[in-house]
């Protein structure tokens, strides 16, 4: 009998073609798999696509045809420690999938009929307004204020040189106030925070090399300086050197609280502003590797 699975898609994800899909669905129904196909109509629908898949199922999988941001999606809306996740990248970054090391599509879909799973941590941040987790990392100050500032149409045309945009009008824009965390016992007062659940960023940069989604726990990057401090960052990120410099105060911590008034974001999609708590959730689902 046929394994049944769930194959939640965007189809407005970055890398989406209609013939894709029906490459992975015909793959998978060869492989002995019986796939319920669940499009996105917008971004409220993955999370609601989880918790039906959850009600119905008690360990289901679910492959997530998009990017960051639909997974992202799909895992708010799970049941903790029930689901196994696959990721199918079509997104326009596709981090999560560069951190399993997942090299294409016909890769990611050969690793899901293979079936090897590990335990994964991920993050819950909760600030006045709602509670969210998230699977590769918090980014607030500049990060969040950039992620807010990407325009849909120039992600559209640009892909990820949309970021680059948006970046480009902060730093004309600039805001110059610091904000507090509170991690492990210390206090520091900086301008920019990105709490790392994953090691890599924006693509394949290497940002917080401690930091792994198979363990629990964070490494929280707190940065201090100014405009031309991040010019500097955004060169080192190329050689994934940016824990060593010194106006990067590296905290490694399983809970942490951020105070002051700056924009959040999480895995690429912007989430409101401080104040926020985070905390760790430790094998929280499983994913294909
Ligand atoms: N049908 C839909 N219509 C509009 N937005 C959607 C839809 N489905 C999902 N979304 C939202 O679109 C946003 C971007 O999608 P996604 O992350 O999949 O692609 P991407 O932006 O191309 O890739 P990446 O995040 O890897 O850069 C996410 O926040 C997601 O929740």
């Amino acid at each position: 009998m046929s394994r049944r699975c769930f194959l939640i898609v965007n189809p407005t994800s970055g890398g989406y073609r209609t013939e894709k899909i029906q490459r992975v669905l015909e793959k998978l129904q060869t492989g002995g798999y019986a796939p319920e196909l669940l499009p996105t109509g917008s971004a409220e629908d993955a999370p609601l696509f989880a918790r039906r898949i959850c009600a119905e199922e008690s360990t289901p999988l679910i492959l997530v045809a998009g990017g960051d941001g639909t997974i992202n999606g799909v895992l708010n809306g799970l049941e903790p420690g029930r689901a196994t996740l696959a990721v199918l990248p079509l997104g326009t970054s596709n981090v999560l999938s560069r951190e399993l090391k997942i090299h294409s599509l016909d890769d990611a879909v050969a690793r899901v009929l293979k079936g090897e799973s590990r335990a994964v941590s991920v993050g819950e941040l909760e600030s006045c307004r709602e509670t969210r987790r998230f699977l590769l990392m918090a980014g607030i100050g500049v990060d969040g204020a950039v992620v807010e500032g990407v325009r849909l149409s120039e992600k559209r045309r640009w892909g990820k040189g949309a970021y680059v945009l948006s970046a480009l009008r902060h730093l004309v824009d600039w805001d110059a106030q610091d904000l507090t965390v509170k991690a492990a016992g210390k206090n520091v007062a900086c301008h920019g925070v990105i709490v790392c659940n994953a090691a890599k960023y924006g693509g394949n940069f290497l940002l917080a090399p401690k930091a792994d989604i198979f363990s629990p726990g964070f490494q929280v990057l707190c940065i201090t300086g100014g405009r031309i401090t991040y010019l500097k960052l955004a060169a080192l990120l190329a050689s994934g050197r940016v824990a060593e410099s010194p106006d990067v105060k590296v905290i490694e911590a399983t809970e942490l609280e951020v105070a002051g008034e700056k924009a959040v974001q999480l895995d690429g999609d912007p989430c409101g502003r401080l104040p926020v708590k985070v905390r760790s959730l430790a094998d929280f689902c499983r994913v294909i590797v």
